[in-house]
């Protein structure tokens, strides 16, 4: 075994425990730095929400998929200035790769999508929920991993896919109890950007650095931001022009300064209107500020904001229609959305619209004596496929803890198998909730 490490007397007289040897010393029994554990109450949780965005992805015809949370790191090597990559959870593994954790699963879509290729019926709509990772400093004590749904609709180059989009969010925040008076949607597009940097030929290579910059406008002092758009090459006056038409809230007044012919506009009167017919006009602004951080995005860019204003935003997405090109593959338009596990909790707390999960057992199952064990199991197993859920009892227990155990599992039933009634091929039942009770042969118990 390993060398005993620590004990040893020392101190005069007092018995020092003995040394525990390498083998048996206490691991730390935390999770790792900004990851959780999920014991069953936060399960509990974690499978409501999770059922939520599973039933309006399946509402919305959508199809459900899934890639492994390890990818090569290329997939997320952007040269945009992203907090995401700057984040990145990567290595090197054994055999020299250089591999990642995915820290969104929008690549990994975008790698499928190619390899399918001309097998994949357009327009696809698929949905996922995965666990993503960044490496942060543990400076600001923020998570590593949180798991994030995804709805994304490959084909549709109009904003309907968009409109629909957001029309998926809008049922699921109804679904659990959040109202337009709770949050909003400021939608956006980047054709905003592009038609500015346009007037001051700007490179297009540029576009997506600029918008990171600018993603940041609300967290960083405006010098900042100033003098990081100088860095990426902008002039003063472009720089200026910009942030003034990042300021507009309306769409009448982005039409006086832009025109009205370009796309921007013509795409954001589109999804009003679509709003209107969808029903979730009173969810959504438009706020020429939100460029969202992700480099990739092209047109429509949206994202959820609780309208206390105390949160990080809840969700965000938008239209990517050049990703797949960057890997190489023929570029399909595309839109989605990614929508993590985090600030929509912390925001049902602050609403007091957290669900009460307990366990629920339909029955406890429970031999009074060891040797009708293998009757407790029978009578289990007949229960359990008629479609009841049993906790069987599997060891002797007094019936004080039966009982604790039943109301701690919410039973309805308490089915105990004793020999006087077993002579008679009975059964006792309690029913827990009225207190009744009786006996009931084998073959009749429901
Ligand atoms: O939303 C950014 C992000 C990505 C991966 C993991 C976590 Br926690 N947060």
């Amino acid at each position: 075994g390993g060398s005993s490490s620590g004990g040893g007397g020392g101190r005069s007289g007092a018995l020092s425990p003995p040394p525990v040897a390498e083998e048996f010393q206490r691991i730390d029994v935390n999770p790792p730095k900004g990851t959780r554990d999920f014991p069953p109450e936060d399960m509990r949780l974690r499978n409501w929400l999770f059922n939520h965005f599973r039933e309006v992805s399946r509402l919305f015809g959508f199809e459900e998929v899934d890639y492994p949370v390890l990818e090569s790191e290329a997939l997320f090597i952007r040269k945009a200035g992203e907090e995401i990559r700057d984040q990145l959870y990567c290595f090197e593994d054994r055999g020299n790769r250089r591999v990642a954790l995915r820290p969104e699963l929008t690549p990994s879509l975008a790698r499928l999508v190619i390899q399918k290729g001309k097998s994949l019926s357009l327009p696809l709509k698929w949905f996922a929920v995965g666990q993503c990772w960044r490496y942060e400093r543990m400076t600001r004590g923020r998570r590593r991993e949180h798991y994030q749904w995804n709805m994304d609709i490959l084909g549709v180059p109009e904003v309907t896919a968009e409109a629909e989009l957001i029309s998926s969010i809008v049922t699921f925040f109804k679904r659990i109890g959040i109202s337009e008076s709770d949050v909003g949607f400021k939608v956006s597009s980047r054709k905003v950007l592009q038609e500015v940097l346009r007037c001051y030929s700007v490179p297009e290579n540029l576009f997506g650095k600029v918008c990171i910059v600018i993603d940041k406008i609300e967290k960083i002092p405006i010098d900042e931001i100033k003098r990081e758009l100088k860095a990426t090459g902008l002039s003063e006056e472009a720089i200026e022009e910009l942030l003034q038409v990042l300021s507009i809230k309306s769409l009448t007044k982005l039409e006086e300064i832009l025109g009205g012919s370009g796309e921007a506009i013509a795409d954001l009167k589109q999804l009003f209107l679509l709003a209107e017919k969808f029903g979730y006009s009173e969810w959504i602004q438009f706020d020429a500020s939100v460029v969202r951080g992700l480099a990739y995005y092209t047109g429509i860019v949206f994202e959820g904001f609780d309208r206390e204003g105390k949160l990080r935003a809840i969700c965000g997405g938008g239209r990517y229609d050049r990703l797949l090109s960057t890997f190489g593959g023929d570029d399909i338009p595309a839109c989605g959305f990614g929508f993590g596990d985090a600030v929509i909790v912390e925001l049902l707390k602050e609403k007091g619209l957290l669900p009460e999960l307990s366990l629920e057992v339909d029955n406890i199952v429970c031999a009074l004596d060891y040797d009708l064990q293998g009757v407790a199991a029978t009578v289990a197993t007949k229960l359990r496929g008629k479609g009841q859920s049993v906790d069987l009892v599997l060891e002797s227990k007094p019936l004080k803890w039966v009982f604790k155990r039943a109301a701690r599992a919410n039973a309805e039933r308490l089915i105990l198998v004793g020999n006087t009634e077993w002579q008679k091929g009975m059964v006792g039942v309690k029913i827990l909730s009225s207190g009744e009770q009786y006996e009931i042969k084998l073959d009749e118990l429901e």
